[in-house]
């Protein structure tokens, strides 16, 4: 019998569940699975780099880049299925999307309603694709566009899943202490807001513990004893940077954005 696991969303399942820093932080840590997950299989290919030119394709009607075009057609039709009627989720091209064609979920929706302007994608679509997608997988061109994008598309929709988390961690913490956090927020002082948010001791374990997931997912099992040693999928030490470098700093960025909004 399989037991209840560490839920993957930060939103409550239901009305009556309760939102804490312990339930969110659990729900990052088994995010981190999926993201690990979504980076070795991205790996799988070479940078595939003609599908992120802009003049690349001539698709009819379309201008930009495969990638671009795979993921607005993807989203499209998860639009369709009602995707993004989930609090958690946020497109990368929000823009015209179509309207959900079946029947609405009733998602609880915990957070300020400010939340939903803020939408970070813009910055995560750069980081990934401009600094660090050429660290993550090898040079070349082995021509399997669509399926290369599907990939990217699942890495880009897990850390973006992960970054807007950030909304729900600041409803939390300001649920715990409004006192605390009110003043900065009346006088809009950022750095002040980071300072109260952030726990280093809680992002140095993560930092080590995505590293270690890294090499414990990432590596050859062989019915022998040797699991290929020391030979990971991918590199270990990169995915502690994706978050020393950009998971963490924008998730603590959308914190600072969603309590900025939170007393309007
Ligand atoms: C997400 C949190 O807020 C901050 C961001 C963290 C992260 O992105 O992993 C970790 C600790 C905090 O500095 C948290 O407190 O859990």
């Amino acid at each position: 019998m399989l037991e209840a696991m560490a839920d993957v969303s930060c939103n409550p399942n239901s009305a009556s569940d309760t939102l804490t820093l312990d339930g969110i932080r659990d729900s990052l840590i088994r995010q981190e699975d999926s993201i690990v997950f979504s980076l070795i299989e991205r790996a799988r290919f070479p940078l595939n780099g003609k599908m992120y030119h802009h003049n690349y394709t001539s698709i009819p009607g379309f201008s930009g880049s495969l990638v671009e075009f795979i993921v607005r057609e993807t989203e499209a039709i998860q639009a369709k299925a009602g995707r993004y009627e989930n609090p958690e989720e946020n497109p990368f091209f929000p823009e015209s999307l179509p309207r959900p064609l079946v029947h609405p979920h009733k998602y609880p929706n915990v957070l300020h309603p400010s939340g939903a302007s803020i939408n970070m994608n813009k910055v995560i679509w750069d980081f990934y694709f401009n600094k660090f997608l050429p660290l993550l997988v090898a040079d070349g061109d082995d021509g399997n566009y669509a399926a290369t994008a599907a990939s990217d598309l699942a890495c880009l929709q897990a850390l973006s899943r992960r970054i807007h988390c950030g909304k729900y961690v600041a409803e939390v913490k300001f649920k715990d202490a409004p006192n605390e956090y009110e003043t900065p927020i009346r006088s809009q002082e950022r750095d002040t807001l980071m300072k109260l948010l952030t726990f280093e001791a809680v992002e140095e374990m993560v930092k080590k513990r995505v590293e270690k997931k890294a090499m414990v997912f990432g590596q050859e099992v062989t019915l022998n004893d040797t699991n290929g040693e020391g030979k990971y999928k991918i590199d270990p030490s990169l995915v502690s940077r994706l978050y020393d470098e950009w998971v963490m700093p924008l998730t603590k960025e959308v914190e600072v954005e969603y309590l900025l909004l939170r007393l309007e």
